[in-house]
């Protein structure tokens, strides 16, 4: 069957044909997955073209207003869909709009609501011209009108014509709904990739893990960007813990030398009688032990970036030959005696004050000067409001990564951390987060865990501040020096932890030790984690104080 048969056959069985061709079709259209542009034109054409419902028209509710235009249409030229805007309550669109109802208008010659608005009554046959308009409703909800003008001399009743159209209103209502789901999840879906990239971009302008949105590190971050495409000599001066050397690597990275080495050397760690070698290296021969010539660490730098952490520490004599280097760009080697070219940029970093240094002799003056072109200062934690909640989940995500745990923050937590004054600053946070990941029980850091953690900490504090006021136990000679103490492999052997003397005990520990063995169920290990001891140290604790024979057996919670 042709369309222009179906349009010529109107007995009852031919029109119920045709009904069902257009509903059929029009649900094609509809699942069609094309656009919903597509696919109500194609209704609208479906409507004129097999059952002479001719310039039907779409009009939807404009959004946030009370009136509505034509936004598909077939057969009207554009201007006549420019036309088609109505105040809703105006006109018979507008009308079935506020409604609800259907409209059925025999002859629109006769019907003072009809505004011929959008098409003009000259522009349509001469014979009487009838307009049905229904409602298009979605969940309750009136999205807009569908009308069209059919012929009144043709012989299809009326009633068959708003049955269809009631029919085909329901699937552009289908259509429409899909299209705003669609629509709304693209957004949604837009919305989270610019969260996402914005997160991206967040992460590289956290640059190379340095976390934090404070003002204070913002600021310190935005200089060391600046500093860091340049040749300039950097000196980042902070508290212990603050994110020197983590700054370091970053302006290494982001300069031009990021391809060279990074080189780092603690000057504190090493003691002066091999600092010298460590750093210029040295020939065949040039004292007892040199078998063989060997690469300082600056030469190892060559095309890089050396960053010399606590620069503050460097003796005076080693403080002279660094000088050289900064002015000449060459080194020696120790028993050497040529100048060797280096091409390095150096990151100096203290936690002292270095002009009080120079002021008591301690640090050269001409040294301070060429260290000190572009000084960044680190802010300690306790300055950079709001960053410790921000680090802290940091570290728990990489703890749980390390530990495979999947330990979450329990109530409060954050806040009692935010309201710590954190002297050993991010390294400190860093290792109060793995302990506690550590001592969780049902994957839960309590705050209980974390006042434990804290007070032993604080005791730490103490100890160093307080040095000899505390009573405390002496080991047994020979007192094991730091240096060899037992591995600490879970943490960070550095100050706040490595700077308590492990080989003295002091008597009042034996409460924070007998704390942690209740908080653990009396499991050692665990109570030696929690307060940021090896399984050893906590036990010669134990014994030196005392309490190893008082215990119950390991398992017994009753501590
Ligand atoms: N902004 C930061 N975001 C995430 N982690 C950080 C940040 N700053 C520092 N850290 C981490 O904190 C720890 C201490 O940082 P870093 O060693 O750079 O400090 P430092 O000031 O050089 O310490 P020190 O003076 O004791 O040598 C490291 O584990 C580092 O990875």
């Amino acid at each position: 069957m042709t369309l222009t048969a179906i349009k010529n056959l109107e007995t009852d069985t031919d029109i119920e044909d045709v009904e069902l061709l257009i509903i059929y079709e029009a649900s094609r259209l509809m699942t069609h997955g094309g656009s919903p542009d597509e696919a109500i034109n194609g209704i609208l054409r479906l409507m004129s073209q097999m059952i002479g419902l001719n310039r039907g028209r779409v009009a939807l509710k404009d959004p946030g207003a009370e009136t509505m235009s034509i936004r598909y249409a077939y057969g009207l030229t554009t201007p006549e869909r420019e036309r088609g805007h109505y105040v809703i309550g105006e006109g018979v669109t507008g009308r079935v709009m506020q409604t609800g109802q259907v409209a059925v208008i025999q002859n629109i010659d006769d019907e003072p609501v009809y505004l011929t608005r959008a098409v003009e009554r000259r522009t349509l046959p001469q014979e009487t011209v009838a307009f049905l308009a229904v409602p298009i409703v979605h969940n309750d909800a009136r999205l807009g009108v569908l009308g069209a003008h059919r012929l009144r001399g043709r012989k299809r009743p009326f009633s068959r014509d708003i049955t269809l159209l009631r029919v085909l209103a329901t699937l552009i209502a289908q259509i429409l709904s899909l299209n705003r789901v669609i629509a709304e999840k693209t957004a949604l879906l837009a919305d989270e990739n610019r969260a996402l990239k914005q997160a991206l971009d967040q992460q590289t302008e956290v640059t190379h893990g340095i976390l934090g949105e404070s003002p204070a590190l913002r600021h310190a971050l935005r200089q060391a960007l600046h500093v860091s495409p340049t040749q300039a000599t950097v000196l980042l001066a902070g508290e212990s813990g603050t994110g020197k050397e983590r700054f370091a690597r970053m302006v290494h990275i982001t300069s031009q030398r990021r391809d060279g080495p990074f080189m780092a050397i603690n000057c504190a760690a090493i003691p002066e009688a091999l600092l010298e070698s460590e750093l210029f290296g040295h020939e065949k021969g040039a004292f007892t032990g040199a078998v063989v010539r060997k690469q300082g660490i600056i030469e190892l730098a060559n095309h890089g970036t050396l960053f010399l952490d606590e620069i503050g520490d460097l003796a005076l004599d080693l403080q002279s030959k660094l000088l050289h280097v900064l002015e000449k760009q060459a080194i020696k080697r120790v028993g050497g005696t040529q100048d060797i070219p280096v091409n390095v940029r150096i990151i100096a970093a203290t936690h002292k004050n270095l002009q009080k240094a120079v002021n008591e002799g301690r640090f050269r003056i001409d040294l301070f000067y060429r260290l000190n072109v572009f000084p960044i200062h680190l802010p300690p934690l306790r300055e950079r409001a709001g960053d410790v909640r921000h680090l802290a989940r940091h570290f728990l995500q990489t703890a749980n990564h390390e530990f495979d745990r999947n330990t979450v923050f329990g109530m409060g937590v954050l806040e009692r951390l935010e309201s710590y004054n954190w002297p050993g600053n991010i390294r400190q946070l860093e290792n109060v987060i793995k302990r506690a990941v550590l001592v969780a029980q049902n994957r839960e850091i309590t705050v209980d865990d974390v006042i434990l953690i804290l007070q032993h900490e604080a005791h730490i504090g103490e100890h160093l501040e307080a040095g000899t006021q505390q009573k405390i136990i002496p080991p047994p000679a020979p007192v094991m020096p730091a240096a060899s103490a037992p591995a600490m492999p879970l943490f960070d052997p550095r100050p706040n932890v490595a700077q308590r003397s492990y080989g003295w005990v002091r008597a009042d520990e034996g409460q924070s030790l007998l704390d942690a063995l209740r908080l653990t169920g009396g499991n050692k290990t665990r109570a030696a984690m929690t307060l940021g001891m090896t399984p050893r140290q906590f036990r010669y604790r134990l014994e030196r104080l005392g309490l190893l024979d008082k215990l119950p057996p390991s398992g017994t919670p009753a501590v």
